[in-house]
């Protein structure tokens, strides 16, 4: 069901005391301040702190518990990983895949962000999944070509039940972290691209009724003339989630 979302993936960073801070920050801000429109906020902590900080968040509203990762198997001898049902267990609705930075500098390709996502929906957590081009592949100008083999590769073998699970992160590699963000035309133009492509793949109104995410260097600034855009249904924020004040400014930017 399409919807208004920000998501917080606070990456490898923060303690748990700080997360736990930062959480009761960003909760009384935003129960304090009257949100514009309805939009659901989802926090993505590193794995050690899911569960605490989960239980932190308000239960039954607007906030929403998620993870970075997940492993494609159900369970098994794969020392270090975590699975899906885990984080299931401990609270998660959510888990972020496909992110670039999992699929440089961790190798994730396609075949394997396919098993993750099948593994996500059967443990009954909702895929954000990144698509995003590199700034070479835009200035070759072959961006809808590498986004539209992305979602193909990596995506659309879902069937509709499955697919209708998904929420899409669209986050040009060139802008993420890097303080350069994507202007709200550009971001505009690639989130239609991926409508576009799922109406194919799918049916119209798979396409809108999908929450398309823009991240790259969104804040508090930016963040309003982004989620102004028609195909735009929120943002996936890095170091802007990091902060109460500009994260709660993120979250009141419908
Ligand atoms: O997952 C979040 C994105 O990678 C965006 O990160 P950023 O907001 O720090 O650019």
């Amino acid at each position: 069901m399409r919807k208004n979302l920000v998501a917080g993936n606070w990456k490898m960073n923060m303690t748990l005391q700080d997360g736990l801070a930062l959480v009761s920050e960003i909760t009384n801000m935003v129960q304090d301040e009257v949100t514009g429109s309805a939009v659901e906020v989802v926090i993505c902590p590193p794995f050690p702190f899911l569960a605490s900080i989960g239980k932190q968040l308000p239960t039954g509203g607007q906030f929403h518990l998620g993870a970075q990762n997940c492993h494609q198997k159900e369970s098994g001898a794969f020392t270090g990983e975590v699975s899906a049902k885990m984080l299931q267990s401990v609270g998660a609705e959510y888990v972020i895949l496909g992110h670039s930075e999992r699929r440089q500098y961790f190798r994730e390709d396609d075949e394997l962000l396919s098993q993750k996502l099948k593994a996500a929906l059967a443990a009954g957590l909702k895929p954000i999944f990144c698509v995003g081009e590199s700034l070479e592949t835009r200035e070759a100008d072959e961006t809808f070509d590498y986004i539209s083999k992305q979602l193909k590769d990596g995506l659309f073998h879902l069937s509709n039940e499955e697919f209708d699970q998904v929420v899409i992160a669209y986050e040009p590699i060139w802008a993420i972290g890097t303080g350069k963000t994507a202007t709200s035309a550009q971001a505009q133009e690639v989130h239609a691209f991926i409508r576009e492509q799922i109406a194919r793949a799918y049916d119209a109104e798979a396409a809108l009724s999908t929450t398309i995410l823009y991240g790259g260097s969104a804040n508090a600034q930016n963040a309003r003339e982004l989620f102004s855009q028609p195909d735009v249904d929120g943002g996936l924020i890095g170091g802007a989630a990091l902060k109460s004040r500009d994260f709660t400014e993120i979250i009141k930017s419908f």
